[in-house]
């Protein structure tokens, strides 16, 4: 008999654990993104996701966290890879999990159902002032895109969990990308700093925070827009915010949703997997 003291242990800190993380695209093809509260990550954005439990498929876990954590119904596949057949969980076979069938059915035009995208190993993570080596954390990335009903045309995210998530925004995975390469560059000049024994006396926010200042003072120098009458911005955008001067290549409606993410995320840095997904797979098929 196994002692309640040399029970398996489950802690990132002392074994990898598994995440499952998801990126739920919309019908513009942006990706659904929230605010972390209440546990590790705190203050960062992050996907749906979460722990993988017991003998669950790594879709059962992302379409039970989606749901969980955002109300959003993803599609199962048809078909699985051949080893998830044969687990008795899968929803190929009859007996549901109990995860999945608490589901409500999805809507009538099916949307694109969970695939496998990438895994990523993420060592050595650590919150800000977080002593030890930080936790570990082997996750597994998968999408899903939602169709919404024609009487309810815009996938709308809820906050379920108000204790884990502060929100959900839709945003364009290139302005994912940009925020990832900024905050590796970042990330990159506080560890030479460290490395020279000058360590940077200010948090990757603070960091982000001012990089965002300056890039949009150079922004307010560059463009000429100003916030009229027919803007379609809000008030804290046409107040605050300039859209992408440094990206021209984004069309009006992109822009318009770099303007609305810079709003929802005011400076706020990314979940490190995510920054490490998305670094180390820049071409990541997320269409
Ligand atoms: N939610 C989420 N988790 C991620 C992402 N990237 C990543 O490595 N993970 C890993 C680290 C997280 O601690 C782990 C589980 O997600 P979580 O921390 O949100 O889990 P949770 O609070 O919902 O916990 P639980 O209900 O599954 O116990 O998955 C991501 O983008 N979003």
């Amino acid at each position: 008999m196994v002692a309640p003291s040399q029970a398996p242990v489950s802690d990132a800190t002392v074994i990898p654990r598994v995440g499952v993380a998801v990126f739920v695209l919309n019908e513009q093809g942006h990706v659904l993104v929230g605010k972390r509260t209440g546990s590790h990550g705190a203050g960062t954005i992050a996907l749906p996701g979460g722990h993988l439990e017991l003998h669950e498929s790594f879709y059962e876990c992302a379409a039970r966290e989606t749901y969980e954590e955002t109300g959003l119904v993803l599609q199962l596949p048809d078909a699985l890879p051949p080893s998830q057949l044969l687990s008795p969980s899968s929803p190929v076979h009859s007996r549901p999990s109990r995860e999945t069938s608490t589901l409500p059915a999805p809507a009538s035009r099916p949307p694109t159902p969970l695939q496998f995208v990438t895994a990523q190993n993420s060592v050595y993570m650590k919150d800000q002032g977080e002593r030890g080596d930080g936790k570990h954390y082997v996750t597994i990335f998968m999408k899903a895109s939602v169709k919404p009903d024609p009487a309810n045309p815009v996938a709308e995210a809820k906050i379920m969990e108000p204790n884990k998530c502060l929100g959900w925004a839709w945003v364009p995975i290139s302005y994912l990308r940009n925020t990832a390469n900024r905050q590796q560059e970042l990330q990159m000049l506080q560890m030479n700093a460290a490395s020279e024994g000058r360590s940077l006396p200010v948090s990757i926010d603070k960091l982000l925070e001012a990089d965002s200042l300056a890039q949009a003072l150079q922004e307010a120098d560059e463009t000429n827009l100003s916030p009229g009458v027919d803007s379609p911005l809000s008030p804290s955008l046409q107040n605050n915010q300039k859209l992408p001067a440094q990206h021209p290549a984004l069309d009006q409606a992109e822009a318009l949703a770099w303007a609305q993410a810079d709003d929802f995320m005011r400076g706020a840095p990314l979940f490190q997997p995510l920054v490490n997904v998305l670094i180390d797979n820049p071409a990541l098929p997320l269409a």
